[in-house]
């Protein structure tokens, strides 16, 4: 009898030790097979494609923007539609209260006739998973998961998830302040005054005022507007919004976008003037922006023609942009204004106050012209500069112009070469302004003419008579 237990005895050790085995190491095997199995046959007949944001992603697990952008966009929806919606309070803002989706709850959305499903939902909490992470909190991880058709794939990873958002792109402009053509002192004054506004905080709340800054930078073309942009894009390590006006639908649609930007925020506006019907002068404007463009580009003009056509956004609405509570959202927000044609802007859009700091760009002297030698030649002087320094004295050359002409356009092109190249060019310039110079006296008695062909940009006096602007 006593044999007979201890063969049970060892019997039931056995079994229990198999049993711990394939408990430890086959039901996981089998089951992630299983899983694989039924994945693929769910995948076949689910017609359903499922896109997941999560809230806290990359190595450092820090948060998404395309989550925030996801939270901010649904905020408007789910809160008329959601039955369980979740207030945050947020800091500094002037409407503290923002709702957005709780979790496990569902919205549809619709776009050009289909139809959408957003979730937000949260993976089970794991008290230790988190322990010592800074970014993420223990309680589970959140993300938003977009459900469709698979047959709108296309739809909606090419026109949707773009819709009514801003489209992002890193930035990577190598532009700085340093490798801008431009005076020191010039230069010194725009980063002095960027400085202070981005220290300003308290100050522009001392003296009630919204956290923010217009620029308008005017200047003919390649004199470096869009160059300054990226300076001070990079200066400053803010978040650059492109605005492109004529592709926004309404004034609705722009306050929309605005409050989709980041805290902060550089939000710019090209070429200002070509946008819209800002003076109710819109034909008489585009025609001359029309103008101006190159024969070969009917593609552009045809664009901003059907964008001209459906976009209503309107003086008002873009000084309600500048002016309206958005900014005052708790953020650091500068806008810029570019436009080669200042003086036919409407004083409303350019007083003091709106655009806060004018900025000329202007024609290429010869303090610019080193930095760009620098930049491009990689020289701080050369025999030939004295040259160079008379004929940009009268030549009314681009940064661009004298950028162009510094390029090595062969391997072997030496220094002196590219800087006798621009010689020779600058040397052109100044024949060309003699001669149309004695043309315009031979044609004085129709001066309004000559105006036209100026067309707002400056003349060589102009530049050496106002220079800079503040
Ligand atoms: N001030 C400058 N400093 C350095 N590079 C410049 C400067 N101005 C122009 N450039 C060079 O010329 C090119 C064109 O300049 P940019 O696009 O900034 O001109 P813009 O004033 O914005 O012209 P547009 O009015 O046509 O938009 C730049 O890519 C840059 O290489
Ligand atoms: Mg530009």
């Amino acid at each position: 009898m006593g044999e007979l237990w201890t063969q049970m005895g060892s019997l039931m050790a056995t079994i229990m030790f198999v049993y711990a085995m394939v408990e430890r190491f086959f039901p996981a095997a089998l089951r992630d097979t299983l899983q694989i199995h039924t994945q693929k046959v769910v995948n076949m007949l689910y017609p359903y494609v499922q896109i997941t944001f999560p809230e806290f992603s990359g190595e450092r697990l820090k948060r998404s923007e395309a989550y925030t952008a996801i939270q901010t966009y649904l905020s408007e929806n789910s809160s008329q539609l959601a039955k369980r919606l979740k207030a945050d309070v947020v800091k500094d803002s002037q409407n503290p209260l923002v709702l957005s989706m709780d979790d496990d709850e569902e919205v549809t959305d619709e776009f050009q006739g289909v139809k959408l499903w957003w979730a937000a939902s949260k993976t089970a909490s794991n008290p230790h998973a988190y322990s010592f992470s800074y970014y993420s909190p223990p309680d589970g991880k959140r993300y938003f998961k977009l459900t469709f058709h698979k047959k709108h794939r296309d739809l909606v990873t090419v026109s949707y998830i773009k819709h009514s958002k801003w489209s992002h792109i890193v930035f990577e402009h190598p532009a700085t302040f340093e490798t801008l053509a431009m005076e020191q002192r010039k230069k010194d004054e725009i980063i002095n005054d960027l400085v202070k506004f981005r220290n300003g905080k308290d100050y522009y709340a001392k003296i009630g005022k919204a956290w923010k800054r217009g620029y308008l930078l005017y200047g003919p073309p390649g004199t470096g507007k869009s160059t300054m942009i990226a300076a001070m894009a990079n200066f400053m390590n803010y978040d650059v919004y492109d605005l492109e006006l004529t592709a926004v639908k309404d004034n609705t649609e722009l306050r929309k976008l605005l409050i989709e930007t980041s805290s902060k925020a550089i939000i710019v506006v090209e070429d200002i003037d070509c946008s819209l019907d800002l003076t109710g002068q819109r034909n008489m404007k585009r025609e001359r922006c029309e103008e101006e463009e190159p024969k070969d580009y009917p593609s552009k003009k045809d664009e901003d023609e059907s964008n001209n056509k459906s976009s209503k956004v309107t003086l008002s609405g873009l000084l309600n942009f500048i002016d309206g509570i958005w900014s005052a959202c708790g953020g650091e927000r500068i806008i810029i204004f570019t436009t080669n044609f200042v003086d036919k802007l409407d004083p409303a859009l350019i007083r003091t106050g709106r655009m806060d700091k004018h900025i000329e760009l202007s024609y290429c002297r010869f303090e610019a012209f080193k930095v760009l030698a620098k930049n491009y030649l990689d020289v701080d002087s050369h025999h030939l500069f004295a040259r160079i320094a008379t004929l940009l004295e009268v030549a009314c050359v681009t940064p661009a112009d004298v950028a162009e002409n510094l390029m090595p356009k062969c391997v072997n092109e030496d220094v002196e070469t590219c800087l006798l190249s621009l010689i020779q060019a600058l040397e052109k310039k100044v024949a060309e302004e003699l001669e149309a110079g004695m043309d315009e006296e031979k044609d004085k008695e129709e001066p309004t003419e000559q105006e036209e062909k100026n067309n707002g940009h400056s003349t060589v006096e102009d530049v050496k008579e106002n220079g800079f602007m503040l």
